[in-house]
This record gives C-alpha cells, structure tokens and sequence, in this order.
C-alpha cells in the first residue's frame, strides 16, 4: 500500500554550541538544521534532518541550498508522482543531481514514516541486529591540555573510542600528548583532508602511535592519492568525504583507497543508499561505521537505527544529546549508558519532537499541504 501523505511541514532551527566545534576548516559555535514532517492520512508523522551545515566547508551543500532543493524539488516530486514504499526513493528523485543531504532530509522521513505504519522500530525495518550500539565521542578541541582533560571526562562516562581532529600544523605534538597520557585509548584521528600526497612522510611516521585509523587525510573528492597512500602507510585509511555514492564505495574499495568506510546518511544521500553501501562493505570484509554531523535528535536517531546493522563493527560518532546541546529537540534525549546507547523498540525512530523546545529554536517554518 503506497504511503498516503498528506503534508510536509519545514521547520528551520538554530541552536548554540555548548562549546565550540573545531577543525583546521574553522569554528562551529552556532548549528542550524532543517526539521523535516512527513503527515499521512493515519496522522503518522515521519521525523527527518537535513544536516547541511550554513556554510558549505564540509560538502557543497548549506542549509540554503537543502530548503531550496527541498520546498522547489523535491517535495513537488514526492506531491506529484508519491511513492509506495521509501526505498522507491532514490528512484523519485534521481531527476535531482546529487544534493544529497537535501535527499536524505526528505528520505529519512519516509522511512521513519513507513516504520511508523507498520508499527515496528527502524532499526527492525532497516535490518538492524544490535539492542544496543557502542558511543564514540570526537573531541574538537585544538588546546591539547584542553583535549587531556575533555577526554578523561569522556573515558569516565565509558566512551569506546575516542576520534581527534590533526592537521599538518598540529599532528606529532597533540597526538603522542595524548598517547603518554592514554597509551591504551581506542584513538583515531580525522584530517578532513588537511594533507597532501607531499606529506607522506608525516603520515608514515603517524605509524608508530597506533592509531585505529586515519579519515580521510587528503583530497575531499580524491579516491587515487589515497590509494597511493594507503599502499606505504600502516595505519588503515578511512574515507568520509569522498564517498557519497555506492559506486564511491565500490572504487574506492576495488583501488585499495581505504580500509575502512564512514558512511553517513546525509552525505550519501539517505538509508537507502547507506544501507548498499553497508551491504557491500559487508560482502567485502570493509568495517564501516556511522559518521556525525553535530547533529540534532533526529539525525542522531536516523544513525542509531543505521549503526545497529551488522557490518557496523567499530564505534561510530554517536554521543548522547548533552554532547553539543543544553537542551537537544527530541524526547527523550539520547543518553550514553557505561559507554552504550540503548537501540530504542518502540514503532519508526522511537523518539518524539519535543514541541516546545522546537518551537524555541524555530526560526522559519514552511507547510506544503497535499
Ligand atoms: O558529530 C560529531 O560528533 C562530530 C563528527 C565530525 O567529526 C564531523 C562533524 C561535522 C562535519 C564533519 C565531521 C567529520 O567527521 O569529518
Ligand atoms: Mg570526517
């Protein structure tokens, strides 16, 4: 039976970082984030994010562009063709090149919406297997005796695994300050593409501190360095930013480019395509893990049911709420038991907006009735 929709509401919100997020990139101190409502005819409501950032330093993509994409394309596309089922999806709006957080937005209220109806969690539709997933923490803080201090606090609260963000300019020194103070830390450490290819020797010598890998050290869009890397550096490469598609992953995987995948939905465009993405780093022997974006409940819900298949061997960025929130959007909010988030049971993502507080931080809200 096809989806019977009867409205999509868009709310945009912004909310203030606890403290600020940092990368060689530059500073988030305030996140913006467009609420996706998808109504059906039961008044089942499907819950989606859209997890552009407002200025486009991560992917091309900003909040602008995603409400663009979403109010002129894509929710016209879903108004006038519908759908039956939202793994239909990438079919619908495959007239729409790439955008993908844009998609993933309006895709993973489908599924929540979908879940909703049949009266079963997410992570049940989606093919999840764990109860509950593992929590990783990354610190984005540049000041090591800073860092020291944040990732104690972390490691008390039972975090599995700790990622840090390096650049050229700042490597050696922050991460082996970090290993004589937790020599036996889980640690992994994300370049958001800070190097180049001239910098492998930096990278070799990155080797000794045994690190679980190394993200996405050079071009954001470079699949070839990265296997010429990855052929003369020990530490196993994982890429983010240079996968956005299945094919992505396919190449990727075939060249020798990466030994592990980050897969997030909204930059591969939504569950879908996450799920084949998955699927294949399974058939493969690839270990994948779910990426973050600083995001809102619902994102993070969208990546607790995700990370609860089972080729989502290592801990992902999943904290709980309180990680960059005073007071996250969803209830209940997302909460870090000795290291482990509880894969919730009840019907789609199994977290409900929480009204007022979205009402708060709403700065702009558009409806688009059926
Ligand atoms: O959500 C988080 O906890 C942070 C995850 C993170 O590192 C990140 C946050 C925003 C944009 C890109 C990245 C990244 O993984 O590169
Ligand atoms: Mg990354």
């Amino acid at each position: 039976m096809a989806l019977d929709i009867k409205a999509v509401n868009l709310s945009i919100i912004k909310m203030p970082l606890k403290h600020p997020f940092t990368t060689h990139l530059g500073s988030v101190t305030e996140r913006e984030g467009i609420i996706v409502e998808v109504e059906d005819s039961n008044g089942f409501i499907g819950y989606g994010e859209g997890v552009a950032f407002s200025s486009p330093w991560y992917t091309e993509e900003t909040v602008q562009t995603s409400y663009h994409m979403l109010k002129d394309f894509l929710v016209p596309l879903l108004k006038k063709k519908g759908i039956s089922h939202p793994d239909g999806a990438i079919a619908l709006f495959s007239s729409v090149r790439r955008n993908h957080m844009a998609k993933a937005a309006l895709e993973t209220a489908l599924w929540d919406l979908q879940a909703k109806k049949e009266g079963i969690p997410l992570s049940k539709l989606i093919g999840g297997t764990m109860e509950a997933i593992p929590a990783g923490v990354v610190v984005g803080n540049p000041n090591l005796p800073e860092a020291l201090k944040q990732i104690e606090g972390y490691l008390e609260q039972g975090f599995k695994r700790v990622k840090v963000k390096i650049s050229p300019e700042d490597d050696y020194q922050y991460i082996s300050g970090i290993r004589k103070q937790f020599p036996d830390l889980p640690l992994m450490a994300d370049a958001n593409s800070a190097y180049s290819l001239k910098d492998v020797n930096r990278l070799k010598a990155l080797d000794e501190y045994g690190l679980l890998m190394i993200e996405q050290p050079l071009g954001f869009d470079d699949i070839v360095d990265h296997a010429k890397l990855q052929a003369q550096i020990e530490t196993p490469i994982c890429l983010d930013e240079s996968i956005v598609t299945f094919d992505d992953a396919r190449k990727a995987v075939e060249l020798g480019s990466c030994k592990v995948i980050n897969i997030k939905i909204g930059r591969v465009g939504g569950i879908g395509e996450a799920k084949r993405i998955h699927d294949y780093c399974v058939s493969k022997g690839i270990p994948v893990w779910a990426g973050g974006m600083i995001e809102f409940g619902i994102s993070r819900a969208h990546n607790i049911a995700l990370a609860s298949l089972p080729g989502f061997t290592i801990p992902g960025d999943i904290s709980g709420s309180d990680r960059y929130w005073e007071q996250d959007i969803i209830e209940p909010e997302i909460k870090v038991h000795n290291g482990m988030i509880k894969v919730p049971e009840s019907p789609g993502i199994g977290f409900e907006l929480n009204r007022e507080r979205l009402k708060e931080v709403t700065v702009f809200e558009d409806r688009f009735e059926f």
